[in-house]
């Protein structure tokens, strides 16, 4: 910047001054300082969010390790016909377990949780909506629904128009999470559907998806599974469709659904003939460059049964057997996953396949296992728990000492308090972002405008402007001490006055006909650095700012820019103050250099007429 120093003045030229402020002068330096502090404010906001989700997804891991990354609910369905209804249940439910008496027999199973007849589809899903959260953080969720055909599985899962399923509620809680943004995370969701029939896959949201069975399948919906070297699955080919709104989400689950393989047995009139599996992919990117995928598979398996039960025959007990044995498959890969074996067999079956990724380490596993309480059922009611009893990761209660089993309850305890801190706190932070980042906005739209305003006065090619301490009120006195301080440092161009020779060459006459001339165009000067010009341009600029005056004057150092030469500013050093509050209002005033060239006209005019 040129600087000059100069009777206790820095001159500075205007256009090193425009370079310095890119926002169009020194009244926004105060804008720029409270926009930046804004910005650190929300950065450090957002930072402190990060560290606290992070905190909540490790305690939240934790948790659900603590309690087994394999989980087994207990679900008791209806009785199946009015007829096989009996007052007293052979099966009897207790929070954690269920205990099946039949004549000479009594067993009992423990559980994470049982939900007896009289339960909601809500009280269902709250106990489901921890481990969404943990696909949210990006681990893969499986939640299997399991169970004797007609027990339930597909109202669980799906559920019915007015008493909704997990699916359903579980589209729209990740939706509405994403959109809450308590999370410092940005998430992106798409859906596909498929089912495994006979074990073949079919794309249930493929185009033009007729409604087939057996033999006649659509070739194109048949689908292979890829396994990447990492252990990732791929379903080639699979339609994957983005969801950005419930409204399209549930009409795409509505057309999978739809496109699902059912038939009529002598148990349930819409009985599946398949495993559905819904599979939403959560694409998650965070304060990090690298955006991170999670699946959480929502899956209806078909119901085990028995065949001579069920009636079947010809196809229907075909498609009866080729469920029981990937359900066998299933319980395979389960129990050789929960001895930690070297091997595990996921390529028995279809459905084990596509779900590999998402049954081992790192994956959170939810299997919500349907029993009947029919005493007519009772052989496979003991048939399900035994094989929830082989999923369950954790050691059942029966095998644990009180001590551990107290010691379990009170880290339990903890961390479910250190989760549930860490979701206040972040949604005050998240109101706190959004408050600043509100501010930020309007301040924004206020330098904006200020800027438009500022442009619109720039509109003669090139302008001085002048900066003094002088409140509006004091508009005339203003006017006059722009005058002196103009006058004082001698604006006028010094060849405009009056020198010794000319007074000479003049006659008494035309010395008296051109002092009127010469003092009008001296006085000039003054009046068009502080006439109305200036004042119109002041009070524009000053109503431009006038809401952000008082917020911004405490930080900006008092200046006085003073008019001197035709192209540079004279910032007065001494008035230069930092001290906040006294920072008086400031007042600007542009004047164009055009109008300072015109007098230098008239003279030269002035002084050719004399000759
Ligand atoms: N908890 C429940 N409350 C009310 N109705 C239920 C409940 N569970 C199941 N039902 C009803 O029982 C019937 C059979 O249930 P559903 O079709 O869900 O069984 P399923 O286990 O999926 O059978 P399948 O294996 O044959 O497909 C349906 O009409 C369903 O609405």
């Amino acid at each position: 910047m040129e600087k000059e120093a100069m009777g206790g003045h820095v001159m500075v030229s205007l256009e090193s001054l425009s370079l310095e402020l890119p926002n169009g002068g020194g009244v926004m330096l105060g804008h720029d300082k409270d926009i930046s502090t804004l910005q650190d404010e929300i950065s450090a906001l957002r930072s402190r969010q990060r560290h606290l989700d992070h905190t909540r997804q490790e305690a939240l891991d934790k948790l659900i390790d603590l309690k087994g990354s394999i989980r087994v609910f207990c679900r008791v369905g209806p009785s199946i016909s009015a007829t096989n209804f009996q007052a007293k249940s052979p099966v009897a439910v207790e929070h954690d377990k269920i205990t099946v008496r039949a004549v000479g027999i009594k067993k009992e199973f423990n559980v994470d949780r049982v939900f007896g007849q009289e339960s909601t589809q809500e009280d269902v899903f709250q106990e489901v909506k921890p481990i969404l959260r943990s696909a949210l953080d990006g681990h893969n969720v499986c939640i299997l629904a399991y169970g004797q055909t007609g027990t339930g599985k597909t109202y669980t899962m799906e559920g019915t128009n007015g008493k909704l399923g997990i699916v359903p509620r579980a589209i729209q809680e990740l939706l509405s999470h994403a959109a809450s943004q308590d999370s410092s995370s940005t998430y992106s969701f798409s859906i596909s559907m498929l089912e495994v029939y006979m074990g073949t896959v079919r794309d249930l949201l493929a185009p033009r998806q007729p409604l087939f069975r057996s033999t006649e399948c659509n070739t194109a919906s048949i689908i292979s599974i890829l396994a990447t070297k990492s252990g990732a699955v791929e379903v080639e080919g699979l339609t994957d469709v983005a969801i950005q709104d419930l409204k399209k989400a549930n009409q795409w689950y509505c057309r999978g659904r739809r496109a699902r393989s059912t038939s009529w047995t002598n148990v349930n009139d819409v009985s599946s003939r398949s495993h559905c599996l819904t599979r939403i992919t959560i694409k998650r990117s965070g304060g990090g460059a690298t955006e991170e995928a999670s699946k959480l598979w929502l899956v209806d398996l078909g119901g085990s049964e028995r065949l001579l039960k069920t009636g079947a025959s010809g196809l229907t007990m075909d498609e009866g057997k080729a469920i029981n044995l990937s359900l066998s498959a299933l319980g395979d890969v389960i129990a050789a996953l929960r001895r930690r074996r070297s091997h595990v067999p996921y390529r028995n079956s279809k459905l084990t396949q596509i779900l590999s990724d998402s049954l081992g380490d790192g994956s959170k596993v939810l299997m919500v296992v349907h029993i009947s309480p029919s005493d007519d059922d009772i052989g496979e009611t003991v048939c399900s728990l035994s094989f929830a009893k082989r999923a369950r990761s954790i050691e059942s209660s029966k095998d644990t000492s009180e001590g551990v089993k107290k010691l379990k309850q009170k880290r339990l305890a903890e961390l479910e308090k250190e989760i549930c801190d860490a979701e206040q706190e972040l949604k005050h932070l998240t109101e706190q972002i959004r408050r600043a980042e509100i501010s930020l906005e309007e301040r924004k739209k206020q330098i904006s405008s200020a800027c438009q305003a500022h442009s619109d006065e720039k509109g003669s090619p090139r302008s001085t402007l002048v900066v003094d301490h002088i409140d509006s009120a004091e508009s005339p006195q203003a006017t006059d001490k722009a005058k002196s301080k103009v006058s004082s440092h001698g604006s006028v161009p010094r060849f405009m006055s009056s020198t010794v020779c000319s007074r000479q060459r003049h006659s008494p006459a035309s010395h008296s006909a051109s002092k009127p001339r010469l003092t009008k165009s001296v006085s000039r000067y003054p009046a068009e650095l502080s006439g109305s010009q200036s004042f119109s341009c002041y009070s524009s600029c000053k109503n431009a700012t006038k809401a952000r005056s008082v917020a911004f004057s405490s930080s900006v150092p008092k200046m006085k820019f003073l008019a001197a030469k035709s192209d540079q500013i004279n910032i007065s050093i001494n008035s230069i103050d930092s001290t906040a509050a006294s920072a008086p209002p400031r007042r600007e005033s542009f004047i164009s250099r055009q109008i300072q060239r015109s007098p230098l006209h008239q003279h030269r005019r002035r002084m050719s007429s004399l000759t």
